[in-house]
Order: structure tokens, then sequence, then C-alpha cells
């Protein structure tokens, strides 16, 4: 049985055209899938959809299959441990009067039953992972960068232990040591727990390097699942776009001086 199945999903806003139109695709448990696609084709809404923060115009989404529609209160519960979201807007995602303290906190609170030692412990063993001081847990989002405040949101999500977890450009907004840092952490974490990625984002080599499956969106529709290999080859058209925008590596310069000078300097 599939860790979550989504079926015909469709969603829209107001009197829009549909946003999302028949999603369906499987997740496996412990499987690492990209989702790609430009800017404004669904991808955010999939995922608020996906943790059940929006409700779906139409379809059905699958959870160990059952249909979330259908989960009583403690069925519930667990699936909104089982499932996080780390938000694309880290500033919106948070309650800027809180504490770092009280936003880890708030999640374990709702869905886990630790003692006020035990939250502790678990905060400050994810606060050293994602490489944040604890000094920062006396701390208000106002007073973090974006990119401290992005690691907040993450060690948040991790802080259930979740089976899946959805990114959406949870790291695009780190610098790249810090990135390569995550990235290694969640695939020990997978390693350890068979936690399942949905890895939402623009960058062709971080997908390379982190996933297994690439999943290509265009017109509120998934156009093209592929494997990743090296290197990434699409069939579909949006695929192919993407990939073509990609920047080619720097071409190594000699540093031969131009013509003219040298002719300058012989002269
Ligand atoms: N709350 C909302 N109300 C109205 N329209 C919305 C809302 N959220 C998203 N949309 C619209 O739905 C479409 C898809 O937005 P969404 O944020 O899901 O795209 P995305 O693929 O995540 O884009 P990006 O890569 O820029 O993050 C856009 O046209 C957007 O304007
Ligand atoms: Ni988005």
């Amino acid at each position: 049985m599939s860790l979550l199945s989504v079926n015909a999903l469709s969603h829209g806003y107001f009197h829009q055209p549909p946003v999302l139109n028949g999603i369906t695709f499987t997740l496996q448990a412990g499987e690492t899938v990209a989702l790609l696609g430009r800017s404004g084709c669904g991808k955010s809404t999939l995922a608020r959809l996906l943790v059940g923060l929006e409700s779906a115009a139409a379809g059905q989404i699958h959870w160990r299959g059952v249909a979330i529609s259908s989960l009583k209160k403690t069925g519930r519960i667990a699936f909104h441990r089982d499932i996080q979201l780390v938000f694309q807007d880290a500033i919106g995602a948070v309650n800027p009067r809180q504490t770092v303290y009280d936003i880890i906190r708030e999640p374990m609170r709702h869905l886990l039953n630790l003692s006020r030692q035990q939250q502790l412990a678990r905060i400050c063993q994810l606060l050293r992972v994602v490489e944040l001081d604890e000094d920062v847990l006396r701390q208000r989002p106002p007073q973090l960068s974006g990119g401290q405040l992005q690691r907040v949101c993450l060690a948040r999500a991790l802080v259930v232990e979740p089976k899946l977890l959805i990114l959406d450009e949870a790291v695009s907004n780190l610098d790249l040591v810090l990135q390569a840092g995550i990235i290694e952490l969640l695939k020990r974490l997978q390693q350890q727990f068979n936690t399942t990625y949905l890895f939402i984002t623009h960058d062709l080599r971080l997908v390379e390097r982190f996933c297994q499956r690439v999943m290509v969106m265009e017109n509120g529709q998934i156009v093209e699942t592929v494997n990743v290999q090296s290197p990434l080859t699409f069939r579909s058209s949006a695929g192919q776009q993407l990939q073509r925008a990609v920047l080619p590596p720097f071409p190594v310069r000699r540093h031969t001086p131009p013509t003219e000078v040298l002719t300058a300097c012989s002269a």
C-alpha cells in the first residue's frame, strides 16, 4: 500500500480557472520525490491540500489507504503528526509575537504526549542539528535572519518525527554550506526512520543530489514523472524548458591578455 495516494485532485480559487486540475500520483514510504514546475503552477497549493490546510474541490487523498476526509479525531491527530510541511513563506508561517521556543514546541504540545523536560531535550537536539544557538530560543521571529527563521521552521516540522515531510522551497534561503548540512541530516533521518520527502524546488542541482524521482507540473497536472539519473532527462516540454533554463557552469578562462595588449607590449 502506498504511503500517500492522490487521485484526480482539483482545486481553484474563487472565480479563477482551476489551479489544480486532476492531480494523480503516489508516494511510497522512504522515497524522496521532487516536485518541479514554473512559478504559479500550483505546487504550494498542492502542498497545503496534502497536509489538510485546505480542502480540495474534487478528488481524494489517501493516507496509508484511508481517505483523509474520513478521519475521525484520533486518526486526524496522528495524520497531522505524520505529515509536516515546511512552508515556502517562513515569515507568514510563524506568529511574530511567539518566542522561538514556543514556536518549535507548539506541534509537540498538540500532537505528542511528552513532559516539558523531554520537549526541551528534543528542541535542543534539533537546534544543534540545524546549527542554531540555544540563545535563539528566547528570541522572536523579527529578530532573526531569513535563513535562521527557515531553520526554526525546519526544526518545528522535524520535532514530531514526521513520516512524510513536504519541503516547499525550504532550503533555498540557506547558504550552500547549511543547505548541504540539512540535506545530509534529512538523508540520515531517512535511513533511520524511513522518512519520505516531497521536495518542492526550482533547483535541479539539488534534485539530482537528493531525489530519486521527479514530478513535473504544468497546467494543474503532473505531466511527467522521471527517475533521477545523471544527466536528468525530460520528455515533456515543461520539463525540458526548466532544464534548458539552468545556466551552464562558467567556462574556465585562460588568463591570456587580448591580442592588442600583447602587440602593444612587444612594440
Ligand atoms: N490564497 C489564494 N487565493 C487566491 N489565489 C491563490 C491563493 N494561493 C494561490 N493562489 C493562486 O494559485 C496559483 C498557484 O499558486 P501557488 O502558490 O500554488 O504556485 P506555486 O507553484 O507554489 O508558485 P511558486 O513557485 O511561485 O511558489 C497562482 O496563480 C496564485 O495566484
Ligand atoms: Ni510555491
